[in-house]
């Protein structure tokens, strides 16, 4: 059995493989970091070390790698005998890689393969294969469509696993927290029978994958704007801060809120989700990167993203936004001169009102919000 991955890096061997691997699957890591394809193909395995007490390990086996800059007609080739398509690469990057996807599903119906295959996006975003799917539509011809609607899935997932950035002697070998979460969307299946144990099928994934962005991802970009404006570099250093602990806790208050009313989930065990979730943030094994967890501020500060659609859907039922609104105003002032995006972002608030930066960047219509932000912002920049 051969599972093509899309993108080797920390969440693609450190979570994706060993769950691949876990269900005996063959592993062609596919990505254009030459060092770690180059491992790859060089030791046929890898270690993942558990950030806990006892730092325990597990081998990942029977990978290899395959360079999509270099190789592409060998990726599209794999697409023959694979029986699931997976990525974790980065939402920004899926546009890059669905001309290849289209190539292999043309392989597939080329060699009049029956087989129903998913090709399952693992990244942070709502809707993230959904989108995958439009992308790799482009590049497919009229006389493909039925091919794909019958045998190719592109169900919707979330991941979750909290993996920082990180540099080893070992370049595959990979330190992550305990935790993790992997859902998937089963109503989207094409390959019905595949069923990968540690994986949850959810038969509606959006009150997962909402309440998933909306804490941790909230809370974690939150902790990193407001961190980083009061001066730290690392997560659990800002945690260590009341000022920022309490901003966190009030952002998570207002997206458990929403999460509440809209999907019904228990008031209670939402608090403890939200008290598990900040626990994982300042794990004594882990040293995150605020540079992490922050990077591509105008991805995050996106209208559908971890801020603007909660401070959206929040409002329509007049439910509290304070908090979210103080935080979108320091993700505004955030700056890292090693992040494209938070240069752009400067750029654009040095030659237009803060209230067409907002508008720009977030796609808000609501001027009423639009306003609270920059107020807020023009405070903080003073
Ligand atoms: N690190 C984490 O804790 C988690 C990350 N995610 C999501 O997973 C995705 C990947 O994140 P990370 O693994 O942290 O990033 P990463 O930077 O460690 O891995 C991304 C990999 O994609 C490769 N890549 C970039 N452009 C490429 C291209 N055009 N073709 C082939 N490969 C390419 C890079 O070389 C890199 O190895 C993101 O969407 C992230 O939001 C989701 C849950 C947890
Ligand atoms: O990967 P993104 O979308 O840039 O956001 C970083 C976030 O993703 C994670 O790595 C995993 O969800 C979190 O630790 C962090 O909040």
């Amino acid at each position: 059995m051969l599972a093509i991955h899309f993108g080797g890096g920390n969440i693609g061997r450190g979570f994706i493989g060993e769950v691949l691997n876990k269900n005996g699957f063959e592993i062609a890591f596919v990505d254009v970091n030459k060092e770690i394809i180059d491992a790859l193909n060089d030791k046929h395995e890898y270690t993942i070390e558990l950030a806990q007490e006892g730092t325990p390990q597990i081998k990942v086996n029977n990978v290899y790698g395959i360079n999509n800059g270099t190789h592409p007609k060998e990726v599209v080739a794999s697409f023959e005998k694979a029986e699931l398509i997976t990525t974790a690469i980065g939402p920004k990057i899926l546009p890059y890689i669905a001309p290849l996807i289209a190539k292999g599903i043309q392989k597939r119906k080329a060699a009049q393969s029956t087989q129903p295959i998913d090709v399952v996006a693992c990244e942070n975003m709502i809707g993230g294969s959904t989108f995958l799917k439009e992308e790799v539509l482009k590049h497919l011809e009229k006389e493909d469509m039925d091919y794909v609607e019958q045998y190719i899935g592109f169900p919707d997932a979330a991941v979750d696993r909290i993996v920082p950035l990180q540099s080893h002697e070992d370049k595959l070998f990979v330190s992550v927290e305990g935790y993790k979460e992997w859902v998937i969307d089963e109503s989207k299946l094409k390959n019905t029978d595949l069923r990968l144990e540690g994986v949850h099928y959810a038969p509606n994934l959006e009150p997962f994958i909402e309440r998933k962005l909306f804490t941790v991802n909230t809370g974690h970009a939150t902790t990193a704007y407001v961190g980083k404006f009061e001066g730290y570099k690392t997560i659990d250093e800002a945690l260590k801060d009341d000022k920022v602990k309490e901003q966190v806790e009030n952002v998570l208050a207002e997206t458990g809120a929403l999460m509440v009313e809209k999907w019904q989930f228990n008031a209670e065990d939402h608090k403890a989700y939200i008290t598990k979730i900040l626990s994982r943030f300042v794990n004594p094994y882990i040293s995150d990167d605020i540079t992490r967890v922050a990077r591509t501020p105008i991805r995050k500060l996106g209208y559908d993203e971890r801020f603007i659609r909660p401070i959206r859907e929040a409002n329509e039922r007049g439910l509290e936004t304070t908090y979210l609104v103080k935080t979108v105003a320091k993700a505004l002032l955030y700056r890292d001169s090693n992040d494209e995006e938070s240069q752009k972002l400067e750029k654009l608030l040095q030659n237009k009102s803060v209230e067409e930066v907002i508008r720009e960047v977030t796609q808000l219509k609501d001027e009423t919000v639009i306003d609270r932000i920059a107020k807020e912002y023009k405070q903080l920049a003073q």
